[in-house]
Formats: C-alpha cells, structure tokens, sequence
C-alpha cells in the first residue's frame, strides 16, 4: 500500500500553496522545504481536515500522526494518553517507551497539561508510533522542542517503530534528517 498524491492544488485567496504537487509514499520518507511552502496544508489535507481545491489523493488508510499542535487530553498523563489510541498497549509498555525517550519516575505522574513543551512532543511522537493499527504515519515537526541528545532518542525510536509503513515525516531538522537515513522530498 501507498500513498498517491496526483497534481494536488491549493491556494489560499489568490495566494498558490500546492501547485500541481505529485508523490507517491511507499515506504518512510522526510518531506522538507522552506517555511510556508505548504508542508502543513499537505498533510492536512491527506488527513481530510483541509480540502485541496483540485487533484486527488488514495492510500492514506487509518494514519496515525503528529500534528502540528500536541493535542494531548490534558488531564490525564503521557502514559494514558499513549494506552487512549494504543490499542492493546499496556500501561506498562506504554511507560517502558516513554523512559526511552527520558521520562522520569515524576515526569511519568504529571497530568500532560503540566509537561514541557518538549516533553509532551515526545508523548504526541510516542502515542503516533503506537498505533499499531495505523497503516499509514503523518508526522509534523515531531522533534520541536527536543535537544541533540533527545532528537537521537526520538529518531530511533521512530525508525523502530515506524517500521516499513508508509509514513511522511515534515522536520527542518538536518541532523535528523542524517539520522533518519530516509529519502528526502523537496517541497
Ligand atoms: N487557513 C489558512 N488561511 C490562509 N492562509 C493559510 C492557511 N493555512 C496556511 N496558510 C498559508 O499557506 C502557506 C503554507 O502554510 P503551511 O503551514 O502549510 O507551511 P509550512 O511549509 O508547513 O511552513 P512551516 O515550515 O513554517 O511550518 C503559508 O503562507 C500560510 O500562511
């Protein structure tokens, strides 16, 4: 299964943001380009909460992602969070891949309304990844707010468990990118 975008339009006003833009997602790869070239608007409009004015898109099947927000359920902690759309996930494994990714004993207690910014990133990267059920990854900016050490955390951990399916990973981070080893698309 892959992701096929054909000569997918969008304009914003009078202002084009995708013009005529073609890719087919077979396995992982990493989508880059200047800021406001219409990153986010793609992959808003493959996960349907933006229309493209032409063009079509098929294979994007129960994706999982990251948006550009964390949209995590405040209330409760990462771990929940992760167990909410994991299925199967037990809260232990759920807590297991979290301490991977530099969670402590303190840091696991905390409602995610109460987590840095680059913590809750790691718990919205994790709670995608999880879902095992997801056929395809959409992956937003997933390593915002992370230092060196915990971007080469995060980038293991998603090359682990992203696995073949076919996932598009927008970052403008090059030393990521070199981690990654994934093909890269130019906007
Ligand atoms: N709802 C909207 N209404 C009007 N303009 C919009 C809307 N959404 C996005 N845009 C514009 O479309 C362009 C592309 O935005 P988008 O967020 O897709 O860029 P991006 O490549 O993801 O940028 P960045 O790398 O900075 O995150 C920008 O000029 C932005 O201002």
């Amino acid at each position: 299964m892959s992701i096929v975008i054909t000569d997918l339009c969008k304009s914003f006003g009078s202002t084009p943001v995708l013009q005529r833009f073609t890719w087919t997602v077979e396995r992982p790869m990493v989508l880059m380009g200047r800021s406001g070239c219409g990153k986010t608007t793609l992959l808003r409009i493959l996960l349907g909460l933006e229309s493209a004015d032409s063009g079509t898109v098929t294979g994007v099947e129960t994706p999982a992602a990251v948006f550009q927000e964390d949209r995590l359920c405040p209330q409760l902690t990462a771990a929940a969070n992760l167990t909410l759309t994991g299925h199967g996930l037990t809260p232990q494994d759920a807590e297991r891949e979290l301490r991977t990714l530099g969670f402590t004993d303190a840091e696991l207690a905390l409602p995610a309304a109460r987590l840095s910014g680059g913590q809750k990133r790691r718990a919205a990267l994790l709670r995608a990844l999880l879902c095992r059920d997801a056929k395809t990854l959409l992956l937003d900016e997933p390593f915002t707010g992370m230092d060196a050490e915990l971007v080469e955390d995060a980038v293991a951990a998603t090359k682990r468990l992203a696995g073949e399916r076919p996932t598009i990973l927008v970052t403008h981070d090059r030393t990521a990118v070199d981690l990654l080893g994934w093909p890269v698309r130019e906007v």
